[in-house]
């Protein structure tokens, strides 16, 4: 626009060519120059989208214990991270036992953690997790625990630093409470506890 009216003007002879052509020439590196700023705003602003996305990411860990150890995926990929126990006992059949893990997490905005069993114990000693899966809530702070159930025939040993569960970070969604007088009706409606067939 500006520099249609630059060159208008130039042609006019409203301003002396030379004048007129150095105007334009100005004006058209002003406008590169608010581009080239443009773009480097747009870049910034998304570095600092991944940045943010990052430390939404991020689960903090503080060690309770000389024998604790980090939560780790034992491949890339995997849903859970193994968790250690920090004590060593014995769990007779049909009992249970709390086993400390030796930290305490600050989880990610909106998150919880689960504490799932191994396979691996269930299938080889019957030895599974009691309330699976545990809640590990946002605001939990104090030591994770992991509540291992034997459900085999013999003793089982845990060992310090021994696999005891995974744990799965996942997202919740928190509601709003609403008490009303009825609810939306469906193809299921009340039916349920094998209403389609066992
Ligand atoms: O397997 C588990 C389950 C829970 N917890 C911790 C984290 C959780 O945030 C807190 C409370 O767990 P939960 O809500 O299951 O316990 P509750 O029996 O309802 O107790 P509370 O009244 O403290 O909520 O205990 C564990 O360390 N391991």
């Amino acid at each position: 626009m500006i520099v249609e009216i630059l060159q208008r003007m130039t042609e006019e002879k409203v301003v002396p060519p030379s004048l007129g052509d150095q105007l334009t020439n100005a004006w058209r590196q002003q406008e590169e120059l608010i581009r080239q700023q443009q773009e480097s705003i747009e870049l910034l602003k998304e570095l600092l989208r991944q940045e943010g996305k990052l430390e939404n990411k991020i689960l903090k860990v503080k060690f309770l214990s000389e024998k604790a150890q980090l939560p780790r995926y034992a491949h890339q990929g995997d849903s859970g991270l193994d968790l250690f126990s920090t004590s060593e006992t014995v769990i007779q059949p049909g009992e249970s036992a709390l086993l400390p893990t030796g930290i305490s997490i600050q989880l990610p905005p909106e998150t919880e953690a689960q504490i799932r069993p191994r396979s691996g114990l269930a299938l080889k000693h019957q030895v599974t997790i009691l309330n699976t899966p545990g809640t590990i809530d946002q605001g939990y702070r104090g030591e994770i625990g992991v509540i291992l159930i034997n459900h085999g025939k013999l003793p089982f040993r845990v060992e310090v630093g021994m696999k005891i569960a995974q744990m799965v970070i996942t997202t919740i969604l928190s509601v709003e409470i609403k008490n009303v007088e009825e609810l939306d009706e469906t193809h299921r409606g009340k039916g349920g506890f094998g209403s389609t067939g066992i």
